[in-house]
């Protein structure tokens, strides 16, 4: 696999839309790294010029997510922590160097570091669990939904 660009969620890829993370300047460098370029965007202010943690861990989820979609594993986040190191500020220049750390079975151990760019230094950094899909994962839902009336 080459340098290439990380497609967009479901979510923007429907309504055309930017990704309302900030997340669009994102390449995988291997079958199991990428970079992604971003900045928070002012509208996820939690506190004064610092990113809301709920960004964070937002962002996270959505590019590691991608990226194992993006190399072929059709999966969900079962799993998610994240490590708060520094604030982040809203509005610059930022980093995130992600890997795809081990696969046992369906399951994919993620990790992700956010850095301002060009610093060496950590503000968060992420760990969790995608698991690969069975057959049938989003009709089971909806029939679930179905069940329920909704
Ligand atoms: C149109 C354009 C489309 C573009 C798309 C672009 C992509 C964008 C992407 C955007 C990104 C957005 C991202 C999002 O927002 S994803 C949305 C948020 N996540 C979810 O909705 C997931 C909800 N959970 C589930 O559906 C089920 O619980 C899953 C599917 C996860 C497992 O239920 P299932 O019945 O299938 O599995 P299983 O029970 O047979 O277990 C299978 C294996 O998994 C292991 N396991 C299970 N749970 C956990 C756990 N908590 N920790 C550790 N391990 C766990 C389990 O031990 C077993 O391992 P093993 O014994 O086999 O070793």
């Amino acid at each position: 696999m080459t340098a290439d660009l990380v497609s967009p969620c479901r979510g923007c890829q429907m309504s055309r839309t930017p990704c309302r993370f900030g997340a669009d300047d994102f390449v995988a460098l291997s079958e199991t790294a990428a970079r992604v370029r971003l900045a928070c965007p002012a509208a996820f202010e939690g506190g004064p010029r610092v990113a809301h943690g709920g960004w964070t861990a937002a962002v996270f989820d959505d590019v590691l997510g991608r990226f194992l979609v993006h190399t072929g594993v059709k999966s969900v986040t079962a799993t998610l922590t994240v490590d708060y190191l520094l604030p982040v500020p809203v509005e610059q220049p930022l980093e995130i160097h992600l890997e795809i750390a081990a696969r046992e079975g369906r399951r994919n151990h993620l990790t992700g570091v956010l850095r301002l760019q060009g610093s060496d230094r950590d503000l968060a950094v992420a760990r969790g669990v995608w698991v690969e899909l069975r057959p049938g994962h989003f009709e089971r839902h909806q029939a679930r939904m179905a069940e329920l009336g909704t």
